[in-house]
């Protein structure tokens, strides 16, 4: 009967959650943390403002709980990294975030050993991945110190450990898919062989202990935050797919117990590692979804993401939008890629230019799916969604009709530390089962296509000649 602390640290702030033994929530806060745009795609967050928000979320959600907390888990966002000392914790640099594309130099530097690349480690040779960054910090910002994912600087700040785990291990470009370890020859490539390297730990492990939040407590249970929402959506059987609709939308498909890459530009990196076994899963990203939703705030054209399907024209009158604005990432990975908005008229409205920013996002996701089902040889036949924007009805019925398939909505709005909380359970009691530690839920809503599928394949084939062209 575990209760869990579990913070969910994101790109657009932080969430921390009480749940007990049935997902139910005893508490909650949320911190929100806006990331510095900078011009040349740089895109960072301020490292004590993160630790901050996981503090400031934590110690609230607990103030709330009648239950004392047994454990505190994390899910981080994956691929984000900044520069410490080791000796202090003292940052040494800003959070270079995940969408930050300045590291295209260094992968540039190394398009020669794509393919090797690829081969090894699952992933494609792009800036989106936290090695590549890692060596642009080195090489532009300090030789100081220690360079990590955001995951070991918080856990080292909690609990005093050096240590990451095996999910966002592999999201680094210097993790060999096939034994989840440090590679040192791709350590090499990156000149990142003299780095210090955290200690990888299995997504049920325990970290260490932290007294962050009043009494001692372990921490463990550790996750990239789309893995974990994978994992609370039950996508436990190769062949589930799961799509979160946050600052980014990603797509993630569960590939089962063999390391196998993908044939279509996908990911592919670890799901979890549950008692030394690992599951994989392949994954696609449109970077920008809810920070497309913040541009259109930005401009005036909506006052907040609330209002966006009131704002929508029910006909785009001819207007779509490829929404890279941080870049493409699957199956282009074009980080140089910008956002377009094609087919404007003087009778474009900005509820034309509303919906044109909700079709391209959804647009983007069943370019996903399709790849998705072509890995796998077998199209998709349903698609779970979560995050902020499932909220529009709008957007989900967008992905509903241009991938053609149902579209169950997960009820909570809390999949990623609900996922990391059924780790954390599993870290606590080594004798619980993944089925068992993840808690069963049925869809809130269900979005079945209303388009035919002629509609949709002209209008997927008009989207894709505007994002090949990018
Ligand atoms: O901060 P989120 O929730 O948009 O997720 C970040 C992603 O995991 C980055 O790969």
């Amino acid at each position: 009967m575990t209760t869990v602390l579990a913070i969910d640290q994101g790109t657009s702030g932080t969430k921390a959650i009480v749940v007990g033994p049935d997902d139910e929530i005893l508490g909650l806060a949320e911190v929100t943390i806006r990331p510095r745009y900078l011009p040349g795609g740089g895109v960072e967050q301020d490292p004590q403002a993160l630790l901050d928000s996981v503090l400031t979320a934590g110690r609230a959600a607990i103030a709330q709980s009648p239950t004392p907390v047994d454990v505190v888990t994390l899910a981080n966002q994956g691929e984000t990294v900044l520069a410490w000392d080791p000796v202090t914790g003292a940052p040494l640099s800003p959070m270079i975030v995940w969408q930050d594309r300045r590291a295209d130099s260094v992968c540039a530097g190394l398009s020669r050993q794509a393919a090797t690349i690829a081969a090894r480690t699952g992933l494609v040779l792009d800036p989106y991945f936290s090695a590549p960054k890692q060596a642009w910090l080195r090489r532009n910002v300090t030789a100081a110190g220690v360079v990590t994912t955001s995951d070991t600087w918080l856990l080292h700040e909690l609990t005093g450990e050096f240590v990451t785990d095996v999910s966002t291990a592999s999201r680094s470009l210097v993790t060999d898919l096939d034994t989840t370890d440090w590679d040192d020859d791709l350590l090499e490539l990156f000149d990142l062989e003299s780095e210090a390297r955290p200690r990888i730990l299995g997504n049920d492990e325990i970290a260490g202990h932290t007294d962050a939040f009043g009494r001692r407590t372990p921490v463990g249970g550790l996750v990239v935050d789309q893995q974990a929402a994978l994992l609370a959506e039950s996508c436990l059987t190769a062949g589930d797919v799961k799509c979160t609709f946050g600052t980014g939308a990603f797509l993630l498909a569960n590939t089962g117990r063999t390391a196998t890459r993908s044939a279509a530009g996908l990911a592919a990196s670890v799901a979890w590692s549950i008692k030394g076994d690992p599951t994989y899963c392949f994954d696609g990203q449109v970077y920008t979804a809810a920070s497309a939703v913040r541009w259109l705030e930005q401009l005036g054209l909506i006052g907040s993401a609330a209002e966006l399907d009131g704002a929508a024209a029910p006909d785009a009158g001819g207007v779509l939008c490829v929404p890279a604005f941080a870049g493409l990432a699957a199956p282009w990975w074009r980080p140089d890629a910008t956002a377009t908005l094609t087919g404007m008229t003087l009778s474009t409205g900005r509820e034309h230019i509303v919906l044109a920013v909700l079709q391209g996002i959804a647009a983007q996701v069943a370019e996903l799916g399709r790849l998705v089902g072509q890995d796998a040889a077998v199209p998709l036949q349903r698609l779970r969604a979560d995050g902020g924007l499932t909220r529009s009805r709008v957007l989900m019925q967008a992905v509903a009709d241009l991938m053609q398939i149902p579209i169950d909505i997960y009820p909570s709005p809390h999949a990623t530390p609900l996922g990391a909380a059924a780790l954390a359970r599993m870290a606590m009691d080594p004798t619980l089962e993944l089925p068992d530690a993840v808690i069963a839920w049925q869809p809130v809503t269900t979005y079945e296509p209303q388009w035919s599928a002629a509609r949709a394949t002209d209008f997927r084939s008009r989207w894709m000649s505007a994002a090949v062209s990018r």
